[in-house]
């Protein structure tokens, strides 16, 4: 029976009336000049406040980085929170992209930080970095959990060098990468219509998953030297049972595009969410015309979606 409340239940809401786009806010000081902005804490609440303005309207999803708040201290922390309130108000999915790791007890503060109600950075749904351990994450699933948030995990990331980390081989034969989508669908198990946690993988990887592909090419190509390669081993990215959402980064500026969503990800693209920073704020200072981008980019991905 579905859960209408859960995250993975809001964001397949989402997903099916906003359409498959979500917005990076990161307010770049490149990006703060190139709108005539101070980089200071008055550029920093200009941008990022006119960014949600603009799409929280219409995106199913924002994502406020949060690293570009805290460059600029307590005030920039409070701007963030106000980002939070904006979107919030403006009916979007607030993911916020804090990339949080480390050993239990102290996620278990970055859970009350990001995932609890009561907290000012209360959000919808938190990245959250692995390499601690999956199990190090159990304070921040179990948070999410209590109170109907997400966690997205970094599985492959859209930078180059996360091949190194992610493509490496267990002894069980499986990347890195994919036994971190076996535990995330052992999470979401038989949730409906989604589950709550989701991965993150970048449209910049190259390869295919397993199911297109028949064969194990797609590991073997991102390895960026190591040698990997088993073709009899289960370990390419099979994403099939994942049952999450997919935050997929790397979309535009990176090099991104629509056409490599399925490309990726296969038949999981049906729950992906493609997100696009600098390309669309770019566009700026003009709403109108941050408008615009967003409305065009939103039909592509739902075009190259639909194919
Ligand atoms: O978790 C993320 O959002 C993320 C994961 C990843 O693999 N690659 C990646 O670029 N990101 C974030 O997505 C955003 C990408 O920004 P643009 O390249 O400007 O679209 C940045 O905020 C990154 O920190």
């Amino acid at each position: 029976m579905p859960d209408e409340k859960t995250f993975g239940a809001k964001a397949h809401k989402a997903l099916a009336k906003r359409g498959p786009l979500c917005v990076g806010v990161d307010p770049h000081a490149g990006l703060l000049r190139h709108w005539g902005l101070n980089d200071d804490v008055a550029g920093l609440e200009r941008f990022s406040r006119t960014m949600v303005e603009a799409v929280a309207g219409t995106a199913a999803f924002v994502k406020p980085q949060s690293a570009f708040f805290e460059r600029f201290g307590s005030k920039g922390i409070a701007v963030l929170e106000k980002v939070i309130a904006d979107t919030r108000a403006a009916g979007a999915l607030l993911l916020l992209d804090a990339k949080r790791g480390d050993i239990g007890s102290t996620m278990a503060a970055y859970a009350d930080a990001y995932l609890d109600p009561a907290s000012p950075l209360s959000v919808d749904a938190v990245t959250a970095s692995p390499y601690l351990g999956f199990g190090s994450l159990t304070p921040l699933f179990d948070l999410a959990q209590a109170h109907n948030r997400g966690v997205f995990v970094l599985v492959l990331t859209s930078n180059p060098e996360g091949a190194s980390v992610q493509r490496a081989k267990l002894k069980d034969g499986r990347t890195v990468a994919q036994s971190l989508v076996d535990d995330i669908a052992a999470l979401n198990d038989d949730a409906e219509p989604l589950g709550s946690i989701g991965a993150v993988i970048g449209a910049t990887i190259k390869g295919a998953p397993a199911e297109t592909t028949g064969s194990f090419a797609a590991v073997r190509e991102h390895t960026h030297g190591i040698t990997h390669a088993s073709p009899q081993s289960d370990s390419a990215h099979d994403l099939v049972k994942l049952n999450g959402p997919i935050l997929v980064p790397g979309m535009g500026a990176q090099g991104g595009r629509p056409g490599d969503l399925k490309r990726v990800l296969g038949r999981a693209a049906a729950a992906a969410i493609p997100s696009y920073s600098r390309e669309i704020a770019r566009q700026g200072p003009s709403p109108a015309a941050i408008k615009e981008a967003v409305a065009r980019t939103l039909e592509e991905c739902r075009t190259a979606l639909r194919r």
